[in-house]
């Protein structure tokens, strides 16, 4: 066995006390902050297409799944984040509870799920930004050869975070107003449109997948079990819950304002799971309203919502919908890129990466380093991957994480029992170990091909773990 590597509770806590970042931000900036990277594309877009292809109606219960899963991994990330409020959220608690090696994975995950969760945004911005403005689909959109706009749109985001989260969360706020607003027109006006019919069978019968489709994009849990593929009913249902996990993700990014927040102990709590319900709320009410105006199979899987409007005749609505997705998507991306820059610098400054990321910028107090490089990693994918193939490794991202952050809670309060913790998980170790089993289920839903690219990217992160992590770590000396 050799040394085990954690870090020191008590030295997290002091060092966010004279931390480098700017405290600005209170519980109202911070259920901002959260409705604005949660609401996105996965509402805008998945919603229709895991309808259409998976679920059928019963699409609003894979919200349910999903609202139900978050929620319980919300508690977990409530209870660490209140009680030990760091820059590096997820990455510190393992940190601080399972060693050094847990750490990187962790930290090396959340890169993952957050640059390619920015990458998604940014293309189905510039697709619906296209379809609001009439731009040409070679340069905008998923069938552009290079994605243009969604690269010119995340330069321009980049400078935003760089000069500072104050300027940023102001327009968050902004934004994240007019993509409830949206939210809420959807139901107002979507409610006199539903029909029953479109509604019944709700969990429409199992049957094989239309088309061509390889082993490769068969869920885990079918292909282990050597059942037949198919789509649809109770499993499909299922699979479904997991790809619209999607639309639930981004909250964890909450848990990296703790050395920004005025008064994190409370205001983190109220921030997490506020916004979470919010947004569940919004979910389960807009894909009731979606699969109730258009019958499943033909929902549109560019736009749906939009598409539903206008077929029965409200365009303005439509048109609202495209303006209000143009503007969510923004903070979505916005708070992704400031979240990158928080994750790196937590890391830098633990010698997990290189030193120099670690650091705030002297006039602005923000990891400027690290939000740039990020954003060049982000600005390549998003020109040539299309959405599919990264949704679903954010998805399997953000589980993994939260089954981490699941497991860390017992281990702290065996660890620590003095800690302060303004909020606890109910009744724990249960709670967060259902938590940690149902994320783990969850992944099993998600394709093969999502966790050979899982294991690639892990892999990568290990290698560099041992060659450079682990001799640079503040522990290496
Ligand atoms: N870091 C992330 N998980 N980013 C992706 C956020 C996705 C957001 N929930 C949406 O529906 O668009």
């Amino acid at each position: 066995m050799g040394e085990r590597r954690t870090l020191d509770v008590d030295e997290v806590l002091k060092r966010q006390e004279s931390g480098e970042l700017k405290r600005r931000l209170r519980g109202r900036d911070l259920v901002g902050f959260g409705v604005g990277i949660i609401i996105g594309t996965g509402i805008f877009t998945l919603a229709g297409v895991e309808a259409k292809t998976h679920a059928g109606p019963s699409v609003t219960l894979s919200f349910v799944i999903g609202a139900v899963v978050a929620g319980l991994a919300a508690l977990c990330y409530a209870e660490l984040a209140s009680s030990v409020p760091t820059a590096g959220s997820a990455y510190t608690y393992a940190f601080a509870t399972l060693g050094e090696i847990f750490a990187w994975i962790i930290g090396w995950d959340l890169l993952l799920e957050f640059a390619l969760g920015a990458a998604v945004v940014s293309r189905s911005w510039s697709g619906y930004l296209a379809n609001l403005l009439g731009l040409s689909p070679e340069w905008f959109g998923e069938d552009a050869t290079v994605n243009v706009g969604a690269v010119l749109i995340i330069a321009v985001l980049t400078v935003v975070a760089v000069v500072g989260i104050k300027e940023s969360s102001w327009l968050t706020n902004l934004l994240v107003l007019v993509k409830v607003a949206v939210c809420v027109l959807i139901l107002a006006v979507g409610v006199f449109f539903v029909k029953g019919s479109n509604l019944t069978p709700f969990v429409p019968t199992a049957q094989p997948p239309s088309g061509s489709s390889s082993a490769l994009h068969q869920p885990v849990v079918q292909a282990a079990l050597g059942l037949e593929q198919s789509v649809y009913g109770i499993a499909g249902m299922v699979t479904a819950a997991a790809v619209v996990f999607f639309a639930y993700t981004g909250f964890e990014a909450l848990a990296n304002l703790g050395e920004e927040t005025i008064n994190p102990r409370k205001d983190l709590r109220v921030g997490i799971l506020g916004a979470l319900a919010v947004c569940a709320v919004l979910y389960i009410g807009v894909s009731i309203v979606l699969t109730g105006m258009v019958h499943y199979t033909d929902i549109d899987s560019g736009a749906p919502l939009a598409d539903a409007f206008d077929r029965v005749g409200q365009h303005w609505v439509g048109a609202l919908i495209s303006l209000g997705a143009v503007t969510g998507l923004t903070s979505v991306m916005m708070v992704e890129l400031v979240t990158i820059g928080r994750i790196g610098f937590a890391m830098g400054r633990d010698g997990l990466l290189p030193k120099a990321i670690g650091t705030a910028h002297p006039r602005w107090g923000t990891p400027h380093r690290m939000t740039i490089g990020g954003a060049a990693l982000i600005a390549v994918l998003a020109a040539f991957v299309p959405i599919s193939a990264l949704a679903d490794m954010v998805s399997i991202g953000a589980l993994s994480a939260m089954i981490i952050v699941a497991v860390a809670v017992p281990v702290l309060r065996k660890r620590r029992p003095d800690l302060k913790r303004p909020f606890t998980v109910p009744f724990s170790p249960v709670l967060p170990i259902i938590t940690a089993l149902a994320c783990f289920y969850l992944t099993l839903n998600l394709d093969v091909m999502t966790w050979i690219r899982f294991a690639a990217w892990l892999v990568i992160g290990l290698l560099i773990y041992f060659f450079y992590g682990r001799k640079h770590s503040r522990f290496a000396k």
